[in-house]
Protein backbone atom coordinates (compact mmCIF):
# COMPACT_ATOMS: atom_id res chain seq x y z
CA UNK A 1 0.00 0.00 0.00
CA UNK A 2 1.50 3.60 -0.99
CA UNK A 3 1.85 6.37 1.92
CA UNK A 4 -0.93 8.40 0.63
CA UNK A 5 -2.63 5.50 0.87
CA UNK A 6 -2.11 4.28 4.51
CA UNK A 7 -2.36 8.12 5.80
CA UNK A 8 -5.56 9.39 3.86
CA UNK A 9 -3.24 12.79 3.40
CA UNK A 10 -4.33 12.91 -0.01
CA UNK A 11 -8.24 12.18 0.38
CA UNK A 12 -10.42 14.71 -0.10
CA UNK A 13 -11.73 17.45 2.56
CA UNK A 14 -14.84 16.37 3.94
CA UNK A 15 -17.72 18.20 2.54
CA UNK A 16 -21.24 18.02 4.81
CA UNK A 17 -24.74 17.74 3.34
CA UNK A 18 -27.64 18.91 6.06
CA UNK A 19 -31.54 17.21 5.38
CA UNK A 20 -34.48 17.99 7.71
CA UNK A 21 -34.87 14.83 8.85
CA UNK A 22 -33.70 11.29 9.00
CA UNK A 23 -36.61 10.01 6.84
CA UNK A 24 -35.64 12.61 3.75
CA UNK A 25 -31.45 11.64 4.80
CA UNK A 26 -32.53 8.06 3.85
CA UNK A 27 -34.32 9.12 0.19
CA UNK A 28 -31.36 11.69 -0.44
CA UNK A 29 -28.89 9.43 0.27
CA UNK A 30 -30.80 6.57 -2.06
CA UNK A 31 -30.84 9.12 -4.71
CA UNK A 32 -27.37 9.69 -4.85
CA UNK A 33 -26.24 6.60 -4.29
CA UNK A 34 -27.97 5.60 -7.24
CA UNK A 35 -26.41 8.33 -9.21
CA UNK A 36 -23.24 7.65 -8.36
CA UNK A 37 -23.64 3.93 -9.04
CA UNK A 38 -25.56 4.38 -12.67
CA UNK A 39 -22.42 7.06 -13.64
CA UNK A 40 -19.78 4.76 -12.71
CA UNK A 41 -21.06 1.75 -14.67
CA UNK A 42 -21.69 4.40 -17.51
CA UNK A 43 -18.13 5.48 -17.18
CA UNK A 44 -16.41 1.45 -16.64
CA UNK A 45 -19.00 -0.55 -17.32
CA UNK A 46 -18.84 -2.18 -13.42
CA UNK A 47 -19.56 0.18 -10.19
CA UNK A 48 -18.26 -0.96 -6.86
CA UNK A 49 -20.68 -0.19 -3.63
CA UNK A 50 -19.26 -0.97 0.21
CA UNK A 51 -22.19 -1.11 2.95
CA UNK A 52 -22.30 -1.87 6.56
CA UNK A 53 -24.58 -2.14 9.16
CA UNK A 54 -26.56 0.30 11.32
CA UNK A 55 -30.30 1.90 11.40
CA UNK A 56 -29.77 4.92 9.06
CA UNK A 57 -27.92 2.53 6.31
CA UNK A 58 -30.83 -0.12 6.31
CA UNK A 59 -33.07 2.72 5.83
CA UNK A 60 -30.65 4.15 2.82
CA UNK A 61 -31.07 0.27 1.80
CA UNK A 62 -34.77 0.09 2.32
CA UNK A 63 -34.92 3.60 0.02
CA UNK A 64 -32.55 1.96 -2.66
CA UNK A 65 -35.24 -0.90 -3.37
CA UNK A 66 -38.25 1.15 -4.87
CA UNK A 67 -35.51 2.72 -7.30
CA UNK A 68 -34.44 -0.53 -8.55
CA UNK A 69 -35.19 0.11 -12.42
CA UNK A 70 -32.83 3.44 -12.48
CA UNK A 71 -29.70 1.65 -12.01
CA UNK A 72 -28.78 -1.95 -13.83
CA UNK A 73 -27.54 -3.56 -10.35
CA UNK A 74 -26.35 -6.44 -12.08
CA UNK A 75 -22.78 -4.41 -12.88
CA UNK A 76 -22.63 -3.48 -9.29
CA UNK A 77 -20.29 -5.55 -6.95
CA UNK A 78 -21.25 -5.18 -3.38
CA UNK A 79 -18.60 -5.37 -0.32
CA UNK A 80 -19.25 -4.82 3.08
CA UNK A 81 -17.19 -2.41 5.42
CA UNK A 82 -17.62 -4.45 8.57
CA UNK A 83 -19.20 -8.03 9.73
CA UNK A 84 -19.72 -9.64 12.94
CA UNK A 85 -18.07 -12.58 13.54
CA UNK A 86 -20.91 -15.00 14.08
CA UNK A 87 -22.55 -17.72 12.46
CA UNK A 88 -24.70 -17.21 8.99
CA UNK A 89 -28.21 -17.39 10.37
CA UNK A 90 -27.40 -15.38 13.40
CA UNK A 91 -29.78 -11.81 13.77
CA UNK A 92 -26.55 -9.97 14.21
CA UNK A 93 -24.97 -10.09 11.15
CA UNK A 94 -24.84 -7.30 9.09
CA UNK A 95 -25.70 -8.93 5.63
CA UNK A 96 -29.29 -9.91 6.75
CA UNK A 97 -30.96 -6.82 7.15
CA UNK A 98 -29.04 -5.67 4.00
CA UNK A 99 -30.63 -8.81 1.76
CA UNK A 100 -34.09 -8.70 3.63
CA UNK A 101 -34.31 -5.07 2.97
CA UNK A 102 -32.20 -4.58 -0.60
CA UNK A 103 -30.33 -7.44 -2.13
CA UNK A 104 -32.92 -9.74 -2.18
CA UNK A 105 -35.02 -7.54 -4.03
CA UNK A 106 -33.00 -6.15 -6.51
CA UNK A 107 -31.36 -7.68 -9.53
CA UNK A 108 -28.05 -8.25 -8.44
CA UNK A 109 -25.42 -11.04 -9.53
CA UNK A 110 -24.78 -13.25 -6.66
CA UNK A 111 -21.34 -13.76 -8.03
CA UNK A 112 -20.95 -10.03 -7.49
CA UNK A 113 -22.52 -9.84 -3.64
CA UNK A 114 -19.39 -10.41 -1.53
CA UNK A 115 -20.53 -11.15 2.14
CA UNK A 116 -17.90 -11.45 4.73
CA UNK A 117 -17.19 -14.41 5.75
CA UNK A 118 -19.52 -16.39 8.66
CA UNK A 119 -18.29 -17.93 11.67
CA UNK A 120 -19.06 -21.01 10.30
CA UNK A 121 -18.13 -21.28 6.84
CA UNK A 122 -15.45 -23.49 7.91
CA UNK A 123 -12.16 -20.90 8.38
CA UNK A 124 -10.05 -21.93 11.48
CA UNK A 125 -10.56 -18.21 12.87
CA UNK A 126 -11.46 -14.95 12.01
CA UNK A 127 -7.85 -13.97 10.83
CA UNK A 128 -7.75 -16.74 8.11
CA UNK A 129 -11.27 -15.28 7.15
CA UNK A 130 -10.16 -11.89 6.82
CA UNK A 131 -6.99 -13.13 4.56
CA UNK A 132 -9.70 -14.52 2.66
CA UNK A 133 -12.09 -11.65 2.19
CA UNK A 134 -8.60 -9.37 1.18
CA UNK A 135 -7.64 -12.13 -1.26
CA UNK A 136 -11.11 -11.83 -2.57
CA UNK A 137 -10.71 -8.08 -2.87
CA UNK A 138 -7.55 -8.39 -4.79
CA UNK A 139 -8.93 -10.33 -7.07
CA UNK A 140 -11.79 -7.84 -8.07
CA UNK A 141 -9.16 -4.88 -7.58
CA UNK A 142 -6.88 -5.28 -11.21
CA UNK A 143 -3.54 -5.38 -9.43
CA UNK A 144 -4.11 -3.22 -6.45
CA UNK A 145 -5.08 -4.47 -2.99
CA UNK A 146 -8.94 -3.01 -3.02
CA UNK A 147 -10.77 -1.86 -6.30
CA UNK A 148 -11.30 1.86 -6.40
CA UNK A 149 -14.59 1.59 -4.16
CA UNK A 150 -17.22 3.83 -6.64
CA UNK A 151 -19.58 4.92 -3.05
CA UNK A 152 -18.59 3.65 0.52
CA UNK A 153 -21.52 4.26 2.54
CA UNK A 154 -20.61 4.14 6.32
CA UNK A 155 -22.73 4.93 9.92
CA UNK A 156 -20.98 6.13 12.54
CA UNK A 157 -21.22 5.06 16.62
CA UNK A 158 -21.66 7.58 19.18
CA UNK A 159 -17.93 7.18 20.18
CA UNK A 160 -16.85 8.00 16.82
CA UNK A 161 -16.26 4.51 15.42
CA UNK A 162 -16.82 3.69 11.76
CA UNK A 163 -16.85 -0.07 10.29
CA UNK A 164 -15.77 -1.76 13.04
CA UNK A 165 -12.64 0.38 13.66
CA UNK A 166 -12.87 1.48 17.46
CA UNK A 167 -11.22 4.57 19.22
CA UNK A 168 -7.88 3.49 20.53
CA UNK A 169 -8.33 0.07 19.26
CA UNK A 170 -4.90 -1.51 17.25
CA UNK A 171 -7.42 -1.95 14.25
CA UNK A 172 -6.56 2.03 13.92
CA UNK A 173 -3.15 1.48 13.46
CA UNK A 174 -2.95 -1.33 10.83
CA UNK A 175 -1.64 -0.04 7.33
CA UNK A 176 -0.34 -3.51 5.83
CA UNK A 177 -3.72 -5.07 5.04
CA UNK A 178 -7.15 -4.73 4.06
CA UNK A 179 -9.15 -6.30 6.10
CA UNK A 180 -8.73 -7.09 9.78
CA UNK A 181 -10.11 -9.25 12.64
CA UNK A 182 -11.53 -7.55 15.53
CA UNK A 183 -11.13 -8.80 18.98
CA UNK A 184 -12.81 -7.14 21.48
CA UNK A 185 -15.19 -4.86 20.34
CA UNK A 186 -16.26 -2.03 22.77
CA UNK A 187 -20.02 -2.48 20.77
CA UNK A 188 -21.31 -6.27 20.60
CA UNK A 189 -20.52 -8.86 19.60
CA UNK A 190 -17.06 -8.36 20.49
CA UNK A 191 -15.31 -10.42 17.30
CA UNK A 192 -15.72 -8.87 13.92
CA UNK A 193 -14.35 -8.40 10.21
CA UNK A 194 -13.59 -5.23 8.98
CA UNK A 195 -12.24 -3.65 6.38
CA UNK A 196 -9.25 -0.82 7.40
CA UNK A 197 -8.27 2.55 7.04
CA UNK A 198 -5.74 1.80 3.71
CA UNK A 199 -8.44 -0.17 1.94
CA UNK A 200 -11.09 2.53 3.22
CA UNK A 201 -8.91 5.18 1.34
CA UNK A 202 -9.09 3.82 -2.09
CA UNK A 203 -12.28 4.54 -2.03
CA UNK A 204 -12.95 7.43 -5.12
CA UNK A 205 -15.60 8.49 -2.74
CA UNK A 206 -16.38 7.96 1.16
CA UNK A 207 -19.85 8.81 2.50
CA UNK A 208 -20.91 8.82 6.07
CA UNK A 209 -24.43 8.86 6.96
CA UNK A 210 -25.06 10.04 10.93
CA UNK A 211 -28.76 11.11 12.34
CA UNK A 212 -29.90 11.46 15.52
CA UNK A 213 -28.52 13.75 18.17
CA UNK A 214 -26.56 11.24 20.01
CA UNK A 215 -24.06 11.58 16.98
CA UNK A 216 -23.86 15.52 16.68
CA UNK A 217 -20.54 15.28 19.18
CA UNK A 218 -18.74 12.66 17.06
CA UNK A 219 -19.99 14.16 13.75
CA UNK A 220 -18.24 17.53 14.98
CA UNK A 221 -14.89 15.65 16.06
CA UNK A 222 -14.74 13.88 12.71
CA UNK A 223 -15.30 16.48 10.56
CA UNK A 224 -13.12 18.82 12.47
CA UNK A 225 -10.06 16.83 11.87
CA UNK A 226 -9.77 14.87 15.07
CA UNK A 227 -6.87 12.13 15.21
CA UNK A 228 -7.80 8.75 13.47
CA UNK A 229 -6.65 6.50 15.83
CA UNK A 230 -9.29 8.64 18.77
CA UNK A 231 -12.09 9.54 16.40
CA UNK A 232 -11.64 6.89 13.33
CA UNK A 233 -14.47 8.35 11.64
CA UNK A 234 -12.09 11.24 10.93
CA UNK A 235 -9.79 9.11 9.35
CA UNK A 236 -11.74 7.38 5.61
CA UNK A 237 -11.23 9.94 3.26
CA UNK A 238 -12.26 9.72 -0.72
CA UNK A 239 -9.34 10.27 -3.32
CA UNK A 240 -12.54 11.91 -4.97
CA UNK A 241 -14.68 12.85 -2.58
CA UNK A 242 -15.62 12.85 1.33
CA UNK A 243 -19.03 13.16 2.24
CA UNK A 244 -21.20 13.51 5.39
CA UNK A 245 -24.40 13.01 4.92
CA UNK A 246 -26.51 14.54 7.77
CA UNK A 247 -29.51 15.13 9.43
CA UNK A 248 -29.96 18.38 11.50
CA UNK A 249 -29.96 16.73 14.91
CA UNK A 250 -26.83 15.00 13.88
CA UNK A 251 -25.65 18.10 12.81
CA UNK A 252 -26.28 20.25 16.03
CA UNK A 253 -22.54 20.35 16.79
CA UNK A 254 -20.74 21.51 13.56
CA UNK A 255 -19.94 25.04 13.43
CA UNK A 256 -22.56 26.64 11.00
O1 LIG B 1 -21.34 -3.57 12.57
C1 LIG B 1 -21.66 -2.47 13.02
O2 LIG B 1 -21.93 -2.33 14.21
C2 LIG B 1 -21.74 -1.31 12.09
O3 LIG B 1 -21.20 -1.51 10.86
C3 LIG B 1 -21.32 0.01 12.72
O4 LIG B 1 -20.10 0.54 12.28
C4 LIG B 1 -22.45 0.98 12.46
O5 LIG B 1 -22.47 1.42 11.13
C5 LIG B 1 -22.41 2.18 13.39
O6 LIG B 1 -22.26 1.72 14.71
C6 LIG B 1 -23.65 3.02 13.30
O7 LIG B 1 -24.76 2.24 13.67
P1 LIG B 1 -26.15 2.92 14.06
O8 LIG B 1 -26.56 3.76 12.86
O9 LIG B 1 -27.10 1.78 14.29
O10 LIG B 1 -25.88 3.74 15.26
Amino acid sequence: MSDDATTGAAGAAPEVVVQPSADELAQSTADRTTAALAAAITARGVAHLVVTGGGILEQVLAALAPRAEALDWSAVHVWWGDERWVPADSEDRNDRPARAKLFDRVPVDPAKLHPMPAADAGFDDAEAAAQAYAAALAEAADGADTPAFDVVLLGIGPDGHCASLFPGHPGTAVLDRSVIAVHDSPKPPPDRLSLTFPALDAAREIWFVASGSGKAEAVARAVAGADRTEVPSAGPRGRERTLWLVDEDAAAGLES
